[in-house]
């Protein structure tokens, strides 16, 4: 790891050796599943990481130990300087719906986490209303969930994840329930939200598309144990949000075959270990 002393950067989430094993009890019989092993992995300040691979991989559950909404069974996460414990307002999280309170509007379902923070009201308004326009949704705060579309509700949550001002930024499949379009539109806002706050982001997804487009890094992670099989490097340098451009250029599809291929190889089985490779 670099350090200040050493002079180098120091990263924003570092992981350190994190196993998690679930306990699971079916009728009378008890279980156990590991669904990390031994994971280490450091994202510097700043950087786009995508979390990929097979269904019951562990990213969920790696996600959920960054955010702090789950103990991991050994090992540590540590965000900027603190070692992570539980929620705390460095993390954001957006989920795949965005779990709105449907009795409020955009503004007062953004402003519910300033709420919970104890921020006065008047810098409440203020910062939701910066939010939800700095996500297009300028025009439409005064909406409940029932009047707002899957992607607009996803923008609604993502301008409540951000309104908190996290460090870290943290997506659970954020666009997975979308239509190709609107996904695509939110990849793009999601480029220029970071390229304008530069936030540090780690995101799940199943689409190997959306993780070369947006990530720095993609981590290949294979299940039984959930375990990184694979660290990606995706070099596609300058300005991503010409997704058209950025998909018929060579380093694209060499860097999504090689990742598919690696999956390919874990579905089938013929995927050694790193410390058997
Ligand atoms: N609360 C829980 N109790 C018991 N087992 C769990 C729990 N959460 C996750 N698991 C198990 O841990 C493993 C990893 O699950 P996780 O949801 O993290 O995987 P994932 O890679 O996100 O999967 P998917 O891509 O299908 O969403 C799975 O075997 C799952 O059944």
């Amino acid at each position: 790891m670099t350090t200040p002393a050493d002079g180098g950067r120091r990263p924003r989430v570092v992981i350190d050796e994190v196993s998690k094993r679930f306990t699971i009890t079916e009728r009378k019989s008890t279980s156990t599943v590991q669904a990390l092993d031994r994971v280490s992995l450091e994202v510097e300040d700043g950087e786009i990481v995508a979390l990929t691979g097979l269904s019951g991989c562990g990213k969920t559950t790696l996600l959920r130990i960054i955010m702090g909404l789950e103990k991991a069974s050994s090992g540590t996460v540590t965000v900027g300087d603190k070692v992570v414990t539980g929620c705390g307002y460095d993390r954001g999280l957006v989920f795949q719906h965005a779990e709105l309170f449907p009795w409020r509007t955009a503004l007062q379902n953004v402003e519910f986490g300033l709420e919970v923070k104890g921020v006065p009201a008047d810098e409440r308004r203020r910062i939701a209303t910066e939010k939800l326009e700095l996500v297009g949704l300028g025009n439409a705060m005064d909406r409940r969930p029932d009047q707002l579309s899957g992607g607009m509700k996803q923008r609604v949550g993502l301008a409540r994840a951000l309104s908190i001002e996290p460090e870290v930024l943290l997506m659970d499949e954020p666009f997975g329930a979308l239509d190709a379009q609107t996904r695509e539109g939110l990849q793009m806002e999601v480029l220029r939200i970071h390229r304008e706050t530069g936030k540090t982001i780690v995101f799940v997804t199943h689409d190997l598309d959306e993780a070369v487009l947006l990530a720095d890094r993609v981590v290949l992670m294979a299940p039984n144990p959930g375990r990184v099989d694979t660290i990606f490097d995706i070099p596609i340098k300058g300005p991503r949000e010409d997704f058209f451009a950025i998909r018929g250029l060579d380093e694209f599809a060499h860097t999504r075959y090689a990742i598919w291929s690696r999956l390919m190889a874990g579905v089938h089985g013929d995927a050694p270990r790193e410390e058997e490779r």
